[in-house]
């Protein structure tokens, strides 16, 4: 990997390096616009025909209830899967809202009540690898929040069938319908609706670059949709110092990397941190992985830094803003007060960021491309709107009507200072 000195670069050299690899958005939308046109006059039919087209496959039916599928499942994966989803269920329960009441005034009572969007769209990534992680990431707070329709799209395998653990974690979670189609497709036919897909309010989850731009350009339309978050390429920034073991760091680099080619990993070290050795651990573990083309583009676009201490580290983690930052130092834990930007961290030299992705608890669905600046990884708030109530008594409008018309009146919106006085002055003439 290329390496760097950090205080030997400039503000725009650093500025340089925590851009991600460029992702040419242009031509994907070009060729996502018309997949979306079509689903939206044609619906299923096109659905299938691109189905066919980009992955061989014309599923019939295109879209099942989860609830009737048989499911057979090695005792062994299944066990796998019910503790991962276990772990998941009680860190995302934790998550759901406590009812909120203020009285701001005396008589002028505020709420603050939650309700879940009703209608949401799971996507499930599956062109090269069948992801069921992402299922439980994606349905486990869909079902907490109480989402009555829950829609999960996957491409279907070669012989039109969908992976019996993907089923069996939609059932789990109450999926109501299963939409055997990936890509620009399924997105369409979830934001829009087609004569077997109901329609949704909300879509989630990762995906390939049409996948992506689909989510994107049909957010911006009138299908009146929302999505989760901009979603790029998975990334992980590892911090680490002299105590963190070179084999553990490459593990861990090599474990983002083997997701795409156009996935970036990023190592901080400090002085006191074996380079070398994790180079030679990061060159024999990659011989052995069966992704390692994949994982060999993804390091070739990465980089390792070095600092002279951990406050450097820390602060160009921040300006990263990486999706995953693993801190494998001395007493990792004294640092969480200084991490400002990042997905989903990771403490210590015995947390992989594997257990993340999987069973630890915690969800995998996070912000990639810098965009951890500004948004969290999905959560059980993901799936709800929150409402707020008001209510004002006889002697709570007496109180505040005089501010609310003052500040009617500063806005020249007579109407508005009108509908208190009407009820102001009806209290006095009684
Ligand atoms: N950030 C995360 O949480 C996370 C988790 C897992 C995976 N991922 C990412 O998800 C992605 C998965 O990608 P994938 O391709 O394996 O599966 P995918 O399900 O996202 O995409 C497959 C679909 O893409 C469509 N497609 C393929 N070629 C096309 C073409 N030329 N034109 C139009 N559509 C086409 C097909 O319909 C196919 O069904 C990876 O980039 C991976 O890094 C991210
Ligand atoms: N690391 C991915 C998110 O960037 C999630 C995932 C799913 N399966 C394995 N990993
Ligand atoms: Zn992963």
């Amino acid at each position: 990997m290329e390496q760097h000195i950090y205080n030997t670069l400039s503000e725009n050299q650093i500025n340089q390096l925590c851009q991600r690899p460029k992702m040419d958005f242009k031509s994907v939308f070009s060729t996502v616009a018309p997949i979306i046109d079509k689903v939206e006059t044609e619906g299923d039919q096109a659905v299938s025909y691109y189905t066919q087209k980009f992955d061989g496959v014309s599923p019939k039916p295109l879209a099942i209830n989860p609830a009737q599928e048989e499911v057979s499942l090695d005792p062994t994966v299944k066990e796998a899967i019910d503790t991962a989803f276990d772990n998941i269920q009680q860190f995302h329960k934790a998550q759901l809202p406590v009812p909120m009441e203020v009285e701001t005034m005396p008589g002028v009572r505020c709420q603050r009540v939650a309700r879940a969007i009703e209608r949401v769209g799971l996507y499930v990534p599956g062109g090269t690898a069948i992801l069921p992680s992402t299922l439980m990431m994606l349905g486990i707070p869909a079902m907490l929040a109480g989402c009555s329709t829950i829609v999960v799209a996957t491409p279907p395998k070669a012989d039109d069938s969908v992976a019996d653990e993907i089923l069996y974690i939609a059932q789990k979670v109450g999926a109501t319908t299963l939409l055997k189609a990936g890509g620009a497709q399924a997105v369409a036919a979830m934001a829009l609706g087609t004569e077997s897909v109901p329609k949704v309010d909300k879509i989630f989850g990762p995906g390939n670059q049409y996948v992506t731009a689909a989510k994107m350009m049909l957010q911006n339309s009138e299908a009146q949709i929302a999505i989760d978050m901009p979603a790029g390429p998975s990334e992980v920034l590892v911090i680490a110092d002299d105590t963190a073991k070179p084999h553990f760091v490459a593990a861990d680099l090599l474990s983002q990397a083997e997701h795409g080619a156009d996935s970036q990993v990023v190592l901080v070290a400090t002085e006191g941190f074996d380079l070398d050795a994790c180079q030679s651990a990061l060159d024999d573990q990659l011989g052995d992985l069966p992704r390692q083309q994949v994982a060999r583009k993804a390091i070739d676009q990465s980089y390792s830094m070095v600092v002279e201490h951990l406050e450097e580290a820390f602060s160009f983690s921040n300006r990263y803003a990486p999706e995953h930052l693993i801190v494998q130092c001395r007493e990792p834990e004294q640092w969480t007060d200084k991490i400002v930007n990042a997905g989903s961290v990771f403490l210590g030299h015995w947390t992989p960021e594997s257990a993340g992705d999987y069973a630890s608890g915690t969800n995998h669905t996070l912000p990639t491309y810098g965009y951890a600046r500004m948004y969290s990884g999905v959560s059980v708030d993901s799936f709800l709107k929150q409402i707020t109530i008001q209510q004002i008594t006889e002697e709570g409008l007496q109180k505040l009507g005089p501010t609310i018309e003052k500040l009617a009146e500063l806005e020249e919106l007579q109407a508005h200072k009108n509908a208190v006085s009407i009820r102001t002055n009806e209290l006095k003439n009684n």
